[in-house]
């Protein structure tokens, strides 16, 4: 008899997995269908997504190197200097929607700032870099977010902090920085990296996230506007992203340069 009942409870406790297994998958596909339908509704098909991403930093921190490891895959250890900006594409497909990453890469050199903040407005996302061998950087980044941010709306972007070239410092000095640019994170609003372009060390990584933030903030804005209420999506990391192709087709196109 009680074998029989502890029995039935299990049968119970199966069922009652089953049914929430079912009506999570359920909530899941709805929630696909009205992002997809969303998008539908915004652009006429399922339209392409495209979000604005800015590096800022001081000049020689490895703004260039970092997107070019992540666009390229490749390390150049020669210095040249970016003039004025450059920008690469980085081409995602996430949930059958196509959606792109516009990387923008704006020169340290003070002679160009005028030429750069041009193309601070609209940014979804702002990241801010300094170089983890070279405190000063640091120092610099909460004027070069200052400057940024004053293109753009209020609470409009996310806003990164990553210390680069992580390969030329050891762990103790790395720990060292870190505890003061994890401050400086928090001031900042920010949420801290460090990467290595040189090594590759944290690169994806730390794309992904900024890829899977920028597209979840737009898939939010695109419902918002169609259904007018705000859905809570996560917090970047319920989408997991797979990089469509490393190649890249578009971008690095030089903008011209008339510095003021
Ligand atoms: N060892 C090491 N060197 C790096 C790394 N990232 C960049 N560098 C080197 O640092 C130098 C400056 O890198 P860039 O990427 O050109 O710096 P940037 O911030 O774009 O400079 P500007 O264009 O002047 O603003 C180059 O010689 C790079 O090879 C890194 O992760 N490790």
């Amino acid at each position: 008899m009680l074998k029989e009942f502890l029995h039935q409870g299990e049968i119970r406790i199966i069922a009652d997995i089953k049914y929430a297994k079912s009506l999570i998958r359920s909530i899941w596909r709805f929630w696909l269908k009205n992002l997809r339908t969303a998008c539908q509704q915004s652009t006429g098909t399922v339209g392409l997504k495209i979000s604005k991403v800015v590096m800022v930093g001081d000049l020689y921190v490895g703004k260039t190197s970092l997107i070019n490891r992540f666009c390229k895959d490749n390390f150049d250890r020669d210095y040249k200097a970016t003039i004025g900006v450059d920008f690469e594409i980085e081409r995602f497909e996430i949930i059958g929607i196509p959606y792109n990453l516009q990387i923008w890469d704006t020169a340290g050199q003070e002679k160009f700032k005028c030429i750069a903040s041009a193309y601070y407005r609209g940014a979804e996302v702002i990241i801010t870099v300094f170089d983890l061998a070279d405190i000063q950087t640091l120092d610099h980044t909460k004027q070069w977010l200052e400057d940024a941010l004053k293109e753009n709306e209020p609470d409009s972007s996310f806003i990164f902090l990553v210390g680069t070239k992580k390969d030329l410092v050891s762990d103790a000095v790395c720990e060292r920085t870190e505890l003061d640019a994890i401050r400086f994170a928090n001031e900042m609003q920010a949420e801290y990296w460090s990467v290595s372009a040189k090594t590759g060390e944290n690169v994806k990584e730390f794309f992904s996230r900024v890829a899977a933030l920028a597209f979840e903030q737009s898939m939010i804005k695109e419902l918002e506007k169609t259904a007018g209420h705000m859905t809570q999506i996560g917090a970047g990391d319920l989408i997991k992203l797979e990089k469509k192709t490393m190649e890249i087709s578009e971008g690095n196109a030089q903008v011209s340069l008339n510095c003021c």
